[in-house]
């Protein structure tokens, strides 16, 4: 899988070299590309943004520099298709082109499923007010464009975002976590909360392990999560429970 991000904040994505996903990267298995957009300014000050038309407050970017970095990472990886990974992916071929927005549509674990079986994504970390909306019309001719939100509160960039993004999908991505089995009882991947774990010691400050976990009664132990995952998603989350749970 091969992911490209641009940004005018390249060093903020060192974070990627580190852990599941640095090693993910040493492996081969994610191909992490990090581009400036100040490469692609022409001028002395390499500006990437400009006063808004129609006024207002702050600056938005762009979209030459934009235009010019998009089209050469979408050439590039047009003379080097990139493998999906196993599972079926969306079936559109053109490449995805995700913008973090406070306007866009929701990142969820299905995001992040759907994320992880694409071949090649590439990342537009804004700044400022934002990006002039042509270079989201613009992409939109040769690539699947969609603005993302991490949730109802805005960020000064998109760069915390996609880290959150890319850390999210990239764990699900084939051979990026040792042990698969450890994905499947998480928070939200069969759309419930997680139980509460424990470990040794059984006592830690008068505080003991609900019984049922030292009984090694593997089945008594399951229905005793799922009842706890239930409990837990009705009183956080209740919005997630599915109807005959409510
Ligand atoms: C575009 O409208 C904006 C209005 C006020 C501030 C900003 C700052 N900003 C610039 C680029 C950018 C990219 C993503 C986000 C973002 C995403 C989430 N979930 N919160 N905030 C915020 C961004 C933008």
């Amino acid at each position: 899988m091969r992911v490209d991000i641009v940004t005018i904040f390249p060093e903020f994505f060192q974070v990627l070299d580190v852990s599941l996903l640095g090693k993910a990267r040493q492996d081969g298995i994610i191909d992490v590309r990090v581009h400036d957009l100040r490469d692609a300014t022409t001028d002395r000050h390499r500006t990437v943004d400009d006063t808004p038309y129609g006024g207002g407050a702050g600056m938005v970017m762009k979209p030459e520099p934009w235009g010019q970095t998009i089209d050469a990472i979408l050439d590039d990886a047009a003379g080097q298709p990139a493998v999906p990974a196993e599972g079926s992916g969306s079936g559109d071929a053109r490449p995805l082109v995700v913008f973090p927005s406070p306007a866009g549509t929701v990142f969820t674990q299905a995001t992040a499923r759907r994320y992880a079986l694409e071949p090649h994504i590439v990342f537009g970390c804004g700044r400022y007010e934002g990006i002039d909306q042509r270079v989201f019309d613009d992409t939109a001719e040769r690539a699947r464009v969609e603005l993302v939100s991490l949730g109802d509160y805005v960020l000064n960039g998109g760069e915390v975002a996609v880290t959150a993004m890319i850390e999210a999908f990239g764990r699900l991505v084939p051979g990026v976590v040792g042990n698969p089995e450890s994905l499947v009882e998480e928070s939200h991947e069969d759309g419930l909360l997680e139980y509460p774990s424990y470990t040794k010691p059984a006592l830690w400050r008068g505080r003991e392990v609900p019984d049922v976990l030292l009984s090694g009664h593997h089945a008594k132990i399951a229905a005793w999560r799922h009842e706890q995952q239930i409990e837990r998603t009705r009183r956080v989350r209740p919005e997630l429970l599915p109807p005959e749970l409510r």
